[in-house]
């Protein structure tokens, strides 16, 4: 959320968070090199849809203005909440050597790529985050009870990213003994949905590349669309097979099987008025295609969804929400058919993928605690790339999006800002990093049978006529007298081969 030496009460007062990057002194975003400067933020002003009607008493509405004002403003391809880095897709002393990493299958990847990819989430789950703190109070409380203890604490890379996803889909808190205001998800439902989870995964992979030392690692995904109703993943030497003992548990062989959950606890901070902190509670849950109560989502989506979602040509459509028809967003999100009618019994692709997880995977407060979550959401967003590939230049809503998803907004509780329009292009142009990944193609239509059956009949028909009127030629030429071409060369050489040894 915001950079440790930024939470201090002169940091908080001031309303600004304009670090120096590493190696330099009292110098805000590296303001001397040329690299940055602090400016006065502004933020998206257009109208969000009807869905909110509490403007004024959410922190996170005009993100991050509530907390911080005033931000480093990086040149060119410098990047980075102090301008000490370079832009995704960017590298070297200037920023201006490309890099780009490839995510791949993780059923593809060797026996060794999977050790390292688990051990790497496990040592993610128990690094501390290097820069950035969460606020655990609401801004009215967040100076802490004397007012002198700003309350923000550390947490891991891993549970962050879990943090950063509860805080966007958690309930307005509208004061002590009243209800929480549930409608609002500055994540979900909504055009954001698929610019959000992006930078969510782009985070989370620049931090563990940080954290092994290694530009290259990239975060793989999981093909969910493989239909049936086992989870082909759910192995000890990837995401921990079901145990034997309990159904809803992980195998003890799979080190998940130690992961304790953060943000567990929803019920008491929209009670009590406070925010999940870095605290880690139970164990994850998970049953598989387990759920006897709830059998259409108790299997996977089918290859065929994920070809004829991306056969939807709109972005995204009026309201701009969970209730959107022919929406590609809405659609690829999962509260739309696969070929992109709106129907509210229906969950499909991303949605579907979630529930048939049944258990931590399937609950918005919980789900990233589940590992499972990144590879769901790095196909999910191979889909989104490959969208922009065939659709794109696609548009994104400017306004009257649910509040959070506009194209100008900053996607909440991300530092330094970032707009969800600044994640809506092509990820291997502009983000540096690319999927490996084959797209199911479409089943041929009646039209396209009959046609290539016509075509293929034309050439029988062709072929045959060209070989008749040959055949028919070379019998009449014979007829005639001619002898055959080939006939008359070796008679020549016949005859000069007489005469020579003669
Ligand atoms: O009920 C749904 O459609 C549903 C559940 C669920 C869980 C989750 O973590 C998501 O990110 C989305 C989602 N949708």
């Amino acid at each position: 959320q915001f950079p440790r030496e930024c939470v201090t009460v002169e940091g908080l007062r001031s309303g600004q968070c304009c670090p120096s990057p590493p190696g330099f002194v009292d110098d805000p975003c590296g303001f001397s090199a040329g690299r940055g400067q602090c400016v006065s933020l502004t933020v998206d002003a257009r109208p969000h849809g009807p869905q909110y009607p509490h403007d004024g008493r959410d922190d996170r509405e005009r993100w991050p203005v509530r907390f911080f004002n005033r931000t480093c403003q990086c040149n060119g391809n410098f990047s980075g909440f102090n301008c000490g880095r370079c832009r995704h897709g960017l590298t070297g002393p200037n920023c201006d050597q490309r890099v780009s990493v490839v995510r791949r299958d993780v059923m593809r990847l060797s026996a060794d790529e999977k050790r390292a990819f688990v051990s790497a989430l496990d040592q993610a789950k128990r690094t501390v985050h290097p820069d950035l703190v969460i606020a655990t109070r609401h801004y009215s409380d967040v100076f802490g009870p004397g007012g002198d203890s700003p309350q923000f604490e550390n947490v891991t890379i891993y549970n962050y990213f879990v943090w950063t996803h509860y805080y966007s889909v958690s309930k307005t808190f509208l004061g002590a003994g009243q209800a929480s205001f549930g409608g609002v998800d500055f994540s979900h439902e909504g055009p954001g949905f698929v610019t959000w989870h992006r930078y969510h995964l782009l985070q989370l992979e620049r931090d563990m590349q940080d954290m092994l030392q290694d530009p290259s690692f990239a975060l793989p995904y999981w093909n969910f669309a493989i239909g049936g109703n086992t989870c082909d993943i759910c192995t000890d030497d990837l995401m921990g097979a079901r145990s034997t003992f309990d159904s809803n548990s992980l195998s003890s062989n799979s080190i998940f099987s130690q992961w304790r959950v953060v943000c567990e606890s929803v019920e008491d901070y929209d009670t009590l008025g406070t925010i999940c902190n870095s605290t880690e509670t139970s164990p994850i849950r998970r049953n598989p295609a387990g759920n006897v109560n709830r059998p259409m989502v108790q299997r996977l989506p089918e290859p065929q969804d994920v070809a004829d979602c991306l056969q939807v040509n709109t972005f995204d459509t009026p309201p701009y929400y969970s209730t959107s028809s022919e929406s590609f967003r809405n659609t690829v999100e999962g509260y739309s058919a696969p070929k992109g009618n709106y129907d509210p019994v229906v969950r499909s692709l991303h949605n579907l993928a979630h529930l048939f997880l049944n258990g931590t995977g399937g609950q918005t407060h919980l789900s990233p605690n589940d590992p499972i979550f990144v590879l769901l959401h790095t196909y999910t967003d191979a889909i989104f790339d490959e969208w922009l590939r065939r659709h794109g230049p696609a548009a994104y809503p400017d306004e009257n999006a649910p509040i959070g998803h506009n194209r100008g907004y900053n996607m909440v509780p991300f530092w330094p800002p970032v707009t969800n329009s600044e994640m809506f292009v092509t990820a291997p142009d502009n983000l540096g990093y690319s999927y490996e990944a084959e797209w199911p193609g479409q089943p041929f239509t009646l039209t396209e049978i009959i046609t290539m059956a016509i075509v293929a009949a034309l050439v029988v028909v062709a072929v045959i006529f060209a070989a008749t009127t040959c055949a028919v030629r070379a019998r009449s030429y014979k007829m005639e007298g001619h002898q055959p071409l080939l006939g008359d060369q070796y008679q020549r050489y016949d005859d000069d081969k007489s005469q020579s040894v003669v």
